[in-house]
């Protein structure tokens, strides 16, 4: 049987080679369909192989009645609908390291060419201007550049930034001061971050978390002057915010190379003079292209012959015996995972997660490979799947321990998940009621009985005559409704939580007014 694999972009000819000289597939390149076209096209084949050029919409996978695996020549897949693949049991690969060079190399010539203005000055010698005046640059030696996001691509630049003798302040969710240390960077908030630089590069990868994470507030907090680099994903800098600071002299320059929608030719950022831009050049190699193309090829060529992926990016199938016994943990033990990490402050070094009762006697492996993606998603999104949850956990330094035990406090099932940082311990255990679903049973120390789904506020406050009475209050000022609410106590005037469920999502005014009351400790909106 021969596999039919469609290239829609561009692709490196000898990255390619792996599948061109396979027997078993035959390979069509058509890097010149239209949304409708590919739609078409797409039902006849077995695997996609794009960059970050195509769109695989919801609608053409729908149509892809054929489709196996999507395989990205990159790392961002943000182009593809990995809900839809999932849904329809399609598997996404993508290359994760083969553009990593390529795209700090292109971050810091855009660094250095803001920082010099080199595109303004040899756009103007080019229209026969010799004008030396307008294009006194700054040095960036003694410069401090703040790096937000230091995964592989912003690792690699602060190490060279650090060859130009910058000093850096990073901020990642995961770099703990033992990282730090070793890399000979400082670390902070993203607030100490953008307060403390001259030069700011973004390299997260575009999640919900990181839509706009530099806005008209941040902008707000940054130094007179400072410069900005995103050759990371359009979007994580709020463009209007952008084109505004630099209009009124906050921001004195910015080099792009992506955009919230690309291509971007008629661009407003384009008119101003204080920014560069490149059209989405960071993975524009030789070297990087048949990297990243060789990866994805033996990928894709592997799994259509074996099943087995190394970089898969979405979920994977479970075998079918695992998968009837453990399947309906699935659900509980993700949401177990996201409900503790947005409870969870500092670092996370470890991970205990303990299975009891009847699940002792089950292979749960898959559990903790999707409890782990439940706490690692808010930071990581898409990038995280039960496939890779363990060695991504690995990889952030985070251990991960799993242990069966015997103490199921009187539930016929129990899973409790512990997370440790150098703030404290936090820990939530949950249970599968018979016939009744899921329920979160504990948190921390205190008993309670929630089910795990929707809009749910954590509030610790003193145990003191009011105080719920007081966010009642407040949440029906802002016409909140409550649909249940727990409350616990360690001891008597000591220290106590509420657990609500609400109607809708908390936004950060919402939260702020429920901070402020009297005796609250900290509120949590947490969404299930
Ligand atoms: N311009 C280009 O052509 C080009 C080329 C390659 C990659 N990229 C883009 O660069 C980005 C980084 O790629 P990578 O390979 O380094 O990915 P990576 O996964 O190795 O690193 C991303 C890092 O961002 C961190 N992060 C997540 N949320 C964060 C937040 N809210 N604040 C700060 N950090 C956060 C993660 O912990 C991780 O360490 C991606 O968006 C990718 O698509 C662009
Ligand atoms: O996420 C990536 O790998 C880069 O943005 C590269 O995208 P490209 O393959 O379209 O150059």
């Amino acid at each position: 049987m021969k596999f039919k694999v469609l290239i829609s972009d561009p692709l490196s000819e000898e990255g390619i080679l792996p599948l061109k000289e396979a027997e078993n597939v035959e390979v069509v390149v058509a890097t010149d369909l239209s949304p409708d076209e590919l739609a078409k096209t797409i039902k006849d084949f077995d695997a996609l192989l794009v960059r970050s050029q195509t769109k695989v919409t919801r609608e053409i996978i729908r149509n892809a009645s054929k489709l196996k695996i999507i395989g990205r020549a990159g790392v961002g897949v943000d182009n593809i609908d990995l809900d839809a693949a999932t849904e329809h049991g399609v598997i996404v690969v993508n290359a994760p390291d083969g553009n990593t060079n390529s795209a700090a190399e292109h971050t810091m010539a855009m660094l250095m060419s803001l920082a010099r203005k080199i595109p303004q000055a040899y756009f103007a010698l080019k229209n026969q201007k010799w004008d030396r005046k307008s294009h006194v640059g700054v040095e960036l030696k003694g410069k401090t550049l703040g790096v937000i996001g230091l995964g592989r691509i912003g690792a690699e630049v602060a190490a060279r930034a650090q060859g130009q003798r910058m000093n850096i302040i990073a901020y990642d969710p995961f770099l703990t001061a033992e990282k730090a240390e070793k890399m000979g960077v400082d670390y902070g908030t993203v607030e100490d971050v953008v307060k403390k630089a001259d030069f700011i590069t973004v390299h997260t990868p575009l999640l919900k978390e990181t839509k706009h994470l530099i806005n008209k507030d941040t902008f707000k907090l940054m130094k007179d002057g400072v410069q900005i680099v995103n050759c990371a994903r359009g979007g994580i800098i709020d463009e209007d915010a952008l084109y505004e600071a630099i209009v009124t002299k906050k921001v004195a320059g910015a080099a792009l190379d992506v955009f919230e929608e690309e291509p971007a030719v008629n661009h407003k950022l384009l008119e101003l003079h204080e920014v560069i831009a490149t059209p989405h050049l960071g993975a524009s190699t030789v070297e990087a292209q048949e990297n990243v193309a060789i990866d994805v090829s033996k990928d894709v060529l592997n799994f259509l012959t074996t099943g087995l992926a190394r970089n898969p990016v979405n979920l994977p199938s479970v075998p079918k015996e695992i998968m009837r016994r453990i399947e309906p943990y699935f659900h509980l033990s993700e949401k177990l995972g996201i409900f503790l990490t947005n409870l969870t402050e500092g670092v996370i070094e470890e991970i205990n997660i303990y299975y009891s009762g009847e699940l002792a006697e089950v292979e749960v492996a898959p559990l903790t490979r999707n409890t782990i993606k439940g706490i690692l998603k808010k930071h990581l999104g898409e990038h995280v799947n039960d496939v890779n949850a363990s060695y991504m956990a690995e990889k952030k330094g985070i251990t991960v321990n799993e242990q069966k035990t015997n103490t199921s406090k009187g539930f016929t099932n129990l899973l409790k998940v512990e997370v440790k940082t150098k703030e404290g311990t936090k820990s939530v255990a949950g249970t599968l009621l018979n016939g009744l679903g899921a329920r979160i049973v504990q948190v921390d120390t205190y008993s309670v009985d929630l089910v795990p789904e929707g809009h749910l506020v954590f509030i610790r406050h003193k145990d003191q005559p009011g105080a719920i009475g007081r966010v009642g209050s407040t949440l029906a000022d802002q016409q909140i409704n409550i649909a249940t609410m727990q409350v616990g106590r360690s001891n008597v005037g000591g220290e106590a939580i509420m657990l609500l469920t609400i109607d809708k999502h908390l936004d950060e005014q919402e939260l702020e007014q429920l901070d402020q009351l009297a005796d609250i400790y900290g509120v949590t909106a947490i969404n299930l």
